[in-house]
Parts: C-alpha cells; sequence; structure tokens
C-alpha cells in the first residue's frame, strides 16, 4: 500500500508502506500508481516526493510473491510512468534502496539519500538480474564499469560510495524527506528532459569490449555455474551496445529465460532459508521467539591454534573483549603474533582501527574466572576436552555458559563433567573461523534453550549464519560429509581417479571436488579421527579384513596415503601432487594412479568405467540420504537448516539451493529409485540404503519442501 499526503502546500508525498522492508507488492505498485495519478492531476501539487514508512524506502520486488500468479500492476510501465511524469519526483532514500526499489529511484527524476542509506541491485544473488530498467538505466547514469561491478556481484553500496558514482544527487544527515520536499519544491519549475536517466546516451570507455570479454571471464570463472551473473553481463553489453528500447527488450528476453530457471528458484528458496533458520527451536518445544539470551559481555577462547586463533579474531572484531589462553609458551607467542597480524590486515580491509587491545592473553585457565562464556578450542580429543571442561567448570563463576568448538565430538559427554551442564552448548566454528560465515549450535539433552538462544545470539553478532542442530556423531554437516567421503573413496576403488571425481563435482558447482579439498584441510585429519575410533588399521596383525569393518564395506585408501606420509597440499603429496609442500596447484600424481591399480590388483577389483552420472549419483545421494535420516532423527529441524549449513560450510552451490532442495528438484522419487539401484549393488553400504523418511515422502506424494515439516513431525511421532 501506500499513502498520499501534501505538504508545504505543492508537494505531494507518496509513503510506501509495506511492512517490515516495503518491499512493491501487488498492492503498493498499485498504490504508486493511483498516487501518481493523482499528483499529477492535481494543478496545486508541483512536484513529488516519494518515500518510505519507518526509515526503509524499499526493499525491492516482494520476493514472496515470485512464486505466484502475478498480479497488481506491472513494475516496468509504472516506473516508466514515473520517468515520464510532466512533474519532477525526487526519491527520498533512507534506509535501504534495492532491487526493484532502486529501480525506483532511478525512474525519478532526483535521488537525495540519508547518508546512512545502503543501495545496490542485488537480483543477481536471487538468480535474476535488475528487470524493471535497472540494468539499463543505471549503465547509463554511472557508467558502464561502475554499473558491471554493482550489478554483477549485487553488492550494497554506501550513501558515500553512491553521490561519488553519481548515483544520487546528495545525501544528507538530516531528515531525508523533509530536505527532499525543500529539494523538490526548489526544482519545481525546472526542464525535465536532462533528468530521465532513459534518454542518455550509455557512456563507455574505448575499450568496453576488452572490459565485457574480461568481465564476462571473471564471471564465468567465479560462477560456478550459476547464470544469473553472466545474464548480468549481458544485460549491460545491451544497455552499452543498443538504444534504450532495444536494450529494455533483450532485459526481458533474459530475464524470462532466468526467472523460469530452477536457478533462480533455488535462490529464492536459499534466500527465505538463512532467515528461517534463525527461527529455531528444540524437540522439547523450546523455540526463538519464547527463549531469551543472556547478554555477553567478556568470553574466552581456550586453546589458540588454527581455529581458537580464528575464533579469537571474530569475537574481537565483533567489539567483544576476549581472554585467549593457550597453555604452551610458545604456542602462545605465536598465536599472540598471527592474530594480531590477522586483526590489522582486517581493520587495514575496513578501514577501521585493529581490536588488538580487546584481548588479553594468558597461560593459566584461572585467569578466564570471571568471563560470560567460554569457548573451547584445543585438540579434538575427548579425554583433553573433558579435562578442559572439569578444569572450566571449577574456575568459571557458575553462570559462565561453556561451549565447545568440536566439530562432531558429544556434547554430553562434555556436559556431564560440569556442574552446569546446562549451561553448555557445542558452537561448532568453520576453518578460518573469522571469514567462514557458519556456526552450527548443537544442543545436547542437557543444554538449556537460554544457553542455545545465548550462543545463536552470540553467532549473530559476531556476523555468523547459526543454525540450531542436535547432538549426534558429526553433528548435521560432518555427518552428511561421511557417506559422501565414503562413496569417493569407493568409486577410486572402483576404477575413477581423483581428478575424475572432482571435475565432476566442481562442474556441479562446489568450490573444490573432495580429493582436493581433502588435500587442502590434511588428510591426517580424518585419519586420526578413524584411529580413535578403531577404523584404520596401520598394524596389519590386528587381523581384520582390509576392506570390512564391522560388518560394512570400508576403504582403507585415506589411510594407506597416510601412513606414507601424503598428508596433502602440507607435505607437497596427498591425492595430488604438489610442487612443494604448501603449494596450492595441484597436479595429477602418476604415482597415485600406479598405487590405485596396484591396490585394485591386489584386492581383486577390476575397474570399470565410472561416468559423470554415478559420480555425481552416488556421492550427493547418499549425502542427501543422511540429510533425511537426519531430519528423521530430529537433530536438525528442517530441511532449510541443512541447506543453509551445507551452503555456508561445505562451498553447496548455492544456485543448487542446498542439498535437499536439490533432492526435490531432482525428483524424491528419482533419488528414492537411484539409491535403491546403487544399494542393489552395493549391499555392504548401508548409506545408500533409503531411510524411512524418503520412502514415506514419496509415498506422500513427494510434496514440496515448504511441507516436509508436516510428513517430518508424523515420521517422528511414529518412531
Ligand atoms: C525482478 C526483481 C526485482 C525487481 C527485485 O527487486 S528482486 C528483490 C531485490 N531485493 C533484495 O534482494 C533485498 C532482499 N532483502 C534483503 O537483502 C534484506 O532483507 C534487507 C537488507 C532488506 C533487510 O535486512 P535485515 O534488516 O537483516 O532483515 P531481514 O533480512 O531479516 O528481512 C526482514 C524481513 O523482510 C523480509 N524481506 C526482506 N526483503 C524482502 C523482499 N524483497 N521481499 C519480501 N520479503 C522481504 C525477510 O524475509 C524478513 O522477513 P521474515 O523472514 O522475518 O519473515
Amino acid at each position: 500500500m501506500a499513502q498520499y499526503t501534501r505538504v508545504s502546500g505543492s508537494v505531494g508525498l507518496i509513503t510506501l508502506q509495506s511492512p517490515p522492508v516495503n518491499a512493491l507488492s501487488a498492492a503498493v505498485r498499485q498504490g504508486i500508481v493511483d498516487l501518481m495519478q493523482r499528483a499529477l492531476s492535481e494543478p496545486e501539487v508541483k512536484s513529488v516526493v516519494i518515500c518510505g514508512q519507518n526509515g526503509i524506502f524499499c526493499g525491492g520486488a516482494d520476493i514472496k510473491e515470485f512464486g505466484g500468479q502475478m498480479s497488481g500492476p506491472p513494475l516496468i510501465p509504472m516506473i516508466h510512468a514515473i520517468e515520464a511524469a510532466s512533474k519532477p519526483v525526487v526519491a527520498a532514500i533512507e534506509g535501504i534502496a534495492l532491487g526493484g526499489g532502486l529501480e525506483l529511484a532511478l525512474g525519478c527524476h532526483y535521488r537525495i539519500a540519508h547518508s546512512k542509506a545502503r543501495v545496490g541491485l542485488p537480483e543477481v544473488t536471487l538468480g535474476l538480474l535488475p528487470g524493471a530498467g535497472g540494468s539499463q538505466r543505471l549503465p547509463r547514469l554511472i557508467g558502464v564499469p561502475a554499473a558491471l561491478d554493482l550489478i554483477t556481484t549485487g553488492r550494497h553500496v554506501t550513501a558515500a560510495e553512491a553521490l561519488k558514482f553519481g548515483l544520487v544527487d546528495q545525501i544528507t544527515d538530516h531528515n531525508t524527506v523533509n530536505v527532499a520536499v525543500k529539494f523538490a519544491q526548489r526544482v519545481a519549475d525546472q526542464p525535465l528532459d536532462a533528468r530521465r536517466i532513459s534518454t542518455y546516451p550509455c557512456l563507455c570507455p574505448s575499450d568496453v569490449a576488452v572490459l565485457f570479454e574480461e568481465v564476462m571471464q571473471r564471471v564465468r570463472r567465479t560462477a560456478r555455474g550459476a547464470i544469473a551473473p553472466i545474464a548480468c553481463v549481458q544485460a549491460v553489453r545491451a544497455a552499452a551496445t543498443l538504444p534504450y528500447n532495444q536494450g529494455m527488450e533483450r532485459e526481458r528476453e533474459l530475464m524470462a529465460t532466468l526467472f523460469t530457471s530452477g536457478q533462480a528458484r533455488a535462490l529464492q528458496y536459499f534466500f527465505f532459508a538463512q532467515r528461517a533458520v534463525g527461527r529455531w527451536s528444540m524437540p522439547s518445544g523450546a523455540r526463538w521467539d519464547t527463549s531469551k539470551p543472556r547478554p555477553v559481555h567478556k568470553a574466552a577462547v581456550i586453546g589458540l591454534g588454527t581455529m581458537g586463533r580464528g575464533i579469537t579474531v571474530a569475537l574481537a572484531q565483533a567489539g567483544f573483549s576476549v581472554v585467549a589462553v593457550e597453555t604452551q609458551e610458545k604456542q602462545l607467542m605465536e598465536a599472540k603474533q598471527a592474530i594480531s597480524g590477522m586483526l590489522e590486515r582486517g581493520a587495514k580491509r575496513r578501514g577501521v582501527a585493529p581490536a588488538l587491545d580487546k584481548i588479553n592473553y594468558g597461560r593459566n585457565i584461572q585467569s578466564v574466572a570471571d568471563v560470560d562464556l567460554v569457548i573451547e578450542a584445543v585438540f579434538e580429543d575427548m579425554a583433553l576436552k573433558k579435562k578442559v571442561f572439569q578444569q572450566l567448570s571449577a574456575v568459571c563463576k557458575p553462570s559462565t555458559f561453556l561451549c565447545s568448538n568440536t566439530s562432531g565430538l558429544d556434547i554430553d559427554q562434555l556436559a556431564c563433567q560440569t556442574r552446569n551442564p546446562e549451561l553448555v552448548v557445542g558452537m561448532h566454528f568453520f576453518a578460518p573461523a573469522h571469514v567462514m560465515k557458519l556456526l552450527e549450535v548443537v544442543y545436547g539433552p542437557k543444554s538449556s534453550p537460554l544457553a542455545v538462544a545465548t550462543a545463536m545470539q552470540l553467532g549473530k553478532k559476531i556476523g555468523k549464519v547459526s543454525v540450531a542442530v542436535g547432538n549426534c556423531r558429526g553433528f548435521v554437516g560432518n555427518r552428511m560429509l561421511k557417506p559422501y567421503l565414503e562413496q569417493a573413496l569407493f568409486l577410486l576403488e572402483e576404477g575413477a581417479t581423483p581428478e575424475f571425481v572432482d571435475q565432476v563435482l566442481e562442474e556441479f558447482g562446489f568450490a573444490m571436488g573432495v580429493f582436493r579439498m581433502s588435500d587442502l584441510s590434511g588428510l591426517d585429519v580424518g585419519w586420526k579421527v578413524r584411529m580413535a575410533d578403531g577404523l584404520a588399521m596401520p598394524d596389519p596383525t590386528t587381523g581384520q579384513p582390509t576392506r570390512l569393518r564391522q560388518g560394512r564395506r570400508y576403504s582403507p585408501l585415506g589411510d594407506l596415503l597416510c601412513e606414507q606420509g601424503r598428508f596433502g597440499q602440507k607435505t607437497g603429496r596427498g591425492w595430488y601432487q604438489y610442487d612443494k609442500p604448501g603449494s596450492q596447484v595441484a597436479k595429477p600424481d602418476p604415482w597415485l594412479h600406479s598405487f590405485l591399480d596396484e591396490y585394485r590388483a591386489r584386492h581383486a577389483l577390476v575397474a570399470h568405467r565410472i561416468d559423470h552420472q554415478e559420480v555425481l549419483e552416488r556421492c550427493l545421494y547418499s549425502m542427501i540420504n543422511e540429510g533425511f535420516r537426519i531430519l528423521e532423527d530430529g537433530i536438525a529441524a528442517g530441511p532449510e537448516d541443512i541447506d543453509v549449513i551445507y551452503v555456508f560450510g561445505y562451498s553447496w552451490p548455492r544456485h543448487h539451493g542446498g542439498p535437499m532442495f536439490y533432492a526435490a528438484t531432482v525428483g524424491l522419487n528419482k533419488v528414492l529409485e537411484r539409491l535403491e539401484h546403487y544399494y542393489q549393488a552395493h549391499p555392504d553400504v548401508p548409506s545408500l540404503q533409503p531411510c524411512h523418511l524418503l520412502r514415506k515422502l514419496v509415498a506422500s506424494g513427494s510434496p514440496p519442501i515448504q511441507k516436509w515439516r508436516e510428513v517430518i513431525k508424523k515420521v517422528r511421532s511414529q518412531l
């Protein structure tokens, strides 16, 4: 909706009213069309100001409307009518002008922004392009290079940057609407021809063809299969090379392709999924809106290895006082130096002072006595972690939250070491912890809603997307990774090469295939865990069959590589070879190919031709199957939680929506049928056996993903 008022006698003020972000819903568009007509027809009105209520100009098209039938006046003619108006129209931009909101402002003749406002064309992040004339007007206003940057990245820019680009005409620290009204009065009689952006020529640099080629190459390289960034470049190229009307036609064609693509649907689903995870719930019924967090002023980090350092940086950068504890003097000195470097580099990038004074370093665990929350980040060893939790429980205030950055150990066992197990939760960060957006907040059977709410809020404050998950081996992310890694190894046993498996996964859109990723993280990490679990078997005298563990198929390939000292990038050898230890350029290794041949011969495995489809289906469907088990077990509240974890923590390509959304796109019956097929071929691989929930969903007619929670509830209640 929109409201009309006459101010200062001669200015028609149109206020968009659609909380929370004044999105351009059908009702809002109708309001703008009607009220523009009214303002133009009233003779006393000499100029018009468009603003949004509650200090927010406009968050763009109403994304919720994308899935349904289009109703109400379309955006493009509405914006054209504003631009063609006979009276000056001024956009008063407060808060945000994003997507269609900025396109609306570009249709106005003038733009006044508050100094704290942000503007941008983020449509690319929703699998779209600025399809209401934005791709044609923006380059005409600010030039091709700047428009390409904004449109292909979707980044928001500050009012100051927008002023520099010429995207807004004025910025103010005062009441933007008042300033815009005064401005509108001043320009009331001025001619408008020079203010209609669609009539501007598109000024291009002399080497524009080279520029487009370079940008297209960069976009193709980084898009990982996403089509919207490429369409964005094509649309801007149309602005640079065609008259406005033809450019608009090209924008429309490209938009139609994107709009109906599965990628746009996936990205729009993901937009809401990211927000849905904030509305967490626990099986006990505790929820985000009924559980109040307790404020955290001072936190501590125990253990300053790679993870502890990153967590310390994340906390300090967000303004928390941190006590950083490392018991070994040498490690403490090294960590201090590394943390200071990280803070200084980060601060330089962001143009702020480094938060060095936020951190107090110490070797003694006693120094955490007065903190509100501790994050333990010592080595992934249960006995060690238990000891640390016992010490923390003795040293800290009774009200201190004790959190573990374990990547998969039992939170309950740690909680049992403390006086107040209800204040214990997992806070599973992802490396590098000051960069990666994901945080799994893990609740054990004893964790209180207060502890979960506090960890979730702390995550938000340090800029993480936090997902509340239940306690089980590997939680959500690493639990699902297990069958994926396992299938990749089985594929090698059966005839594939690491290069081929990685190529298929990278073509699908992963930043790195499974083997390149293992080389980067270090093969020894998983090896140590498998040894602790009694799986890896360096000693052939144990009598266990090499390729069988606990009645299931097991691949010792990773263990065999570790026994050779091949730990990945850090040793210069792993699934690939590298020029030197630490190098990142992976090259196929003939040694590894011979090793695989010998291994297959030794175990009488006959290599068969493995194609693209088999790699993708076995790796992804086994992981998805585990995702369904996780939902069935109540470890994740809904498919959105899993998808957000996979996109932010495991580089799952966002334009496929996440593994569970992908399963819905492929068709649950197809996933089920292919799992059945592979399980029949590999009955000793339980992760390929389709789980009950998947069968139940298929039997219920494969409802849309938004309806899965209803089926999940039924399945859980029957268990
Ligand atoms: C063609 C396509 C055209 C013309 C387009 O315009 S596409 C849309 C382009 N606009 C965007 O991409 C903006 C999307 N929104 C955001 O980036 C952010 O929400 C925000 C910066 C506007 C506000 O961020 P924040 O303050 O952190 O709040 P939330 O993100 O939590 O959002 C609050 C609630 O508003 C809902 N929302 C936000 N934008 C839209 C929108 N464009 N359409 C519909 N709903 C929107 C969001 O889902 C939150 O709702 P709840 O989840 O809390 O119910």
